[in-house]
């Protein structure tokens, strides 16, 4: 796992948004194809900004998927997949047929099974192995929409489930941890005070991932990186995380 804290959240946007052309690059290079799993809040948006200015991403080799959505449909404020096109997608070169997004319009359970055939059709009845996973944090210590309390977290067999989300009072559809482990690199960006306790806890803590998910985040194969303003690093120890 590599740690970094950068001064402002302009600089961990524009180095996640740099490790991703490294990946994609790679990924193209290697296999023919990067495959992507975007998230959603306003760290996404910030990486998004980022994305849209460089010229060396291999768009038309990318295949885009996203981590987790809300129940509402894509032309709805709250939507990740609706922010991942006006940010994004509707920006860059993407073919169409490239992007598969989560509907969220759909009934929760039915949203979810529907994703997990997407999948498994993409990834060709193999476990999907994304290239890179793209996460945010929240100040409740949550990951895509894995939750504290939620039986989502648990959750060992399946690569989406829809959880009811009591804090939110709403459900989500969300990729498991087992399956974000698999990814060849996992990105979790963060910025904000607001969010420095959860992120010492899920990093340095006790391990109880019921209470803070992100500690189920952990690559099987692949690397984990953090990205952090100094403000979400500043309850981890001086020198834990390297400075840019
Ligand atoms: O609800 C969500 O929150 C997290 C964090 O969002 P942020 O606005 O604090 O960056 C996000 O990663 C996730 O995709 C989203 O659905």
């Amino acid at each position: 796992m590599i740690i970094r804290s950068f001064e402002t959240p302009q600089e961990v946007a524009r180095a996640t948004a740099d490790l991703f052309v490294e990946k994609a690059q790679k990924a193209v290079e290697a296999r023919g194809r990067f495959s992507v799993c975007l998230s959603g809040g306003n760290t996404a948006k910030a990486i998004h900004d980022h994305l849209v200015n460089r010229t060396d991403i291999p768009w038309e080799h990318t295949y885009v998927f996203w981590g987790d959505e809300r129940t509402v449909p894509r032309d709805h404020p709250d939507s990740n997949v609706g922010a991942g096109f006006s940010t994004l997608l509707d920006k860059v070169p993407v073919p169409a047929d490239h992007i598969f997004a989560i509907d969220g319009g759909l009934e929760p359970q039915e949203a979810a099974r529907t994703y997990e055939l997407a999948l498994a059709e993409y990834f060709e009845g193999r476990p999907p192995v994304f290239d890179l996973v793209l996460l945010g944090i929240g100040e409740d210590g949550h990951t895509a929409s894995l939750f504290p309390g939620t039986h989502a977290i648990r959750e060992e067999e399946r690569w989406v489930v829809a959880p009811y989300i009591p804090s939110k009072d709403m459900y989500r559809i969300t990729l498991t941890a087992p399956l974000i482990n698999q990814a060849r690199l996992v990105v979790i960006a963060g910025y904000g005070e607001n969010k420095a306790k959860a992120i010492y806890e899920v990093l340095l803590g006790k391990h109880q991932p019921d209470q803070y998910p992100a500690q189920l985040i952990r690559p099987d194969g692949g690397k984990l990186y953090w990205l952090l303003d100094s403000a979400a690093a500043s309850a981890l120890p001086a020198g834990f995380a390297q400075t840019a």
